[in-house]
């Protein structure tokens, strides 16, 4: 059995904008999603802002209702039996949310063992399991107030854990968390899937999907724009050269001039302190550093090296747009019903 069916999922949220002449608007976040999950996988959802990760995955977890569409998770479907599939679920955000800063780990633990009915003679070991398994023996006495941002993560992960769930969903579980904590929680993540749980998680850290998933599926747009593990997304960017040059307050215009020198497939900036990172995505042994540093003329430039592509490099790819085939399973024209909100 499967541990997640989603088949063409869809969700459609309508809000009301204006006061005087109130209107309906429509956002489709989610368009015909469908994948599995085979048990004891760990399964990415990568996409950017407003892809529609945190709607599916709300989908799947029964806290919202798919406009169309179905999805079973161990065998259950979300919405003609969402308590059965609660039970075999965890849910994991990332942010603040969740934990009560006064009390300690142990009495947040404690709280929540009640909350999910864990037994009261198996809550000491289970919570002392956990603790041991999250990296937090030995902590768990002081309060969250002063716990850092990736030991409170750590500690949302225990707490998903408390009922032993099959399932767990994992939305950004690194965000805001620095990149010694990161490490410690992807160790985390792995133990977890190495020890059966199906883990799907959604991150915007390539890296951490590349390190982790087994498969990914990229999400932009509400569709899956492609779907398979690290490495053959990688592939798909296989006839290119990445070039990444560290520059000084780039601007757009000059990015567009990057754009176009002949050669070039794609361009992606980050943020890195007061520097940014170029990466300029080339056809495959073009040899473009010349004309790309002279269309970077007047614009600071610090190290320029050469690398084969990353995950990074496909996502920019895929989400761009220029490699992404429709979906097959979409269905043009399908009117939105349906939108109740569920509770959870
Ligand atoms: N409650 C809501 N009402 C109306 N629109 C919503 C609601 N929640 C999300 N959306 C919209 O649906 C789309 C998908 O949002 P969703 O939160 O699923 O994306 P995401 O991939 O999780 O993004 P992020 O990485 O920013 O969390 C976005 O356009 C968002 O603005």
């Amino acid at each position: 059995m499967l541990a997640i069916e989603a088949d063409a999922l869809r969700r459609t949220y309508t809000s009301r904008t204006g006061w005087l002449r109130p209107r309906r608007t429509e956002t489709e976040a989610v368009r015909g999603v469908t994948f599995d999950v085979a048990p004891g996988e760990l399964f990415g959802l990568l996409g950017p802002n407003g892809a529609g990760k945190t709607t599916t995955i709300k989908m799947l977890n029964t806290l919202l209702l798919p406009t169309s569409g179905t999805a079973r998770v161990c065998g259950h479907d979300v919405a003609r039996d969402p308590v059965a599939v609660r039970r075999r679920i965890g849910y994991v955000f990332g942010g603040d949310r969740g934990l009560y800063d006064r009390l300690s780990a142990l009495d947040n633990l404690r709280y929540f063992a009640e909350l999910y009915g864990v037994e009261a003679r198996d809550q000491k070991r289970r919570i002392a399991e956990l603790l041991d398994l999250v990296g937090l023996s030995g902590r768990e006495q002081e309060r969250v107030e002063g716990y850092s941002r990736g030991m409170r993560q750590r500690l949302h992960i225990a707490r998903g854990l408390l009922h032993r769930p099959e399932v767990l969903f994992l939305d950004e579980p690194s965000i805001g968390v620095d990149p010694v904590a990161a490490r410690d929680l992807r160790r985390t993540v792995a133990d977890l899937a190495a020890g059966g749980t199906t883990v799907l998680l959604t991150t915007h850290y390539m890296a951490e999907a590349d390190e982790l998933c087994g498969r990914v599926a990229v999400i932009a747009g509400g569709r899956i724009r492609a779907l398979g593990t690290p490495e053959s997304l990688k592939a798909r960017v296989g006839d290119r050269d990445v070039l990444e040059i560290e520059v000084y307050g780039v601007g757009e215009d000059v990015l567009d001039g990057v754009r176009r020198v002949p050669g070039v497939r794609g361009v992606a900036v980050e943020e890195r302190g007061t520097a940014q990172a170029l990466s300029v995505q080339t056809d495959r042994g073009a040899e473009l550093h010349a004309p790309v540093l002279a269309a970077l003329d007047g614009v600071r430039v610090g190290r320029v090296i050469s690398r084969e592509p990353s995950l990074e490099d496909a996502y920019i790819a895929l989400v761009e747009g220029e490699d992404s085939p429709e979906p097959d399973h979409e269905r043009a024209g399908e009117e939105a019903h349906d939108l109740t909100e569920m509770t959870a």
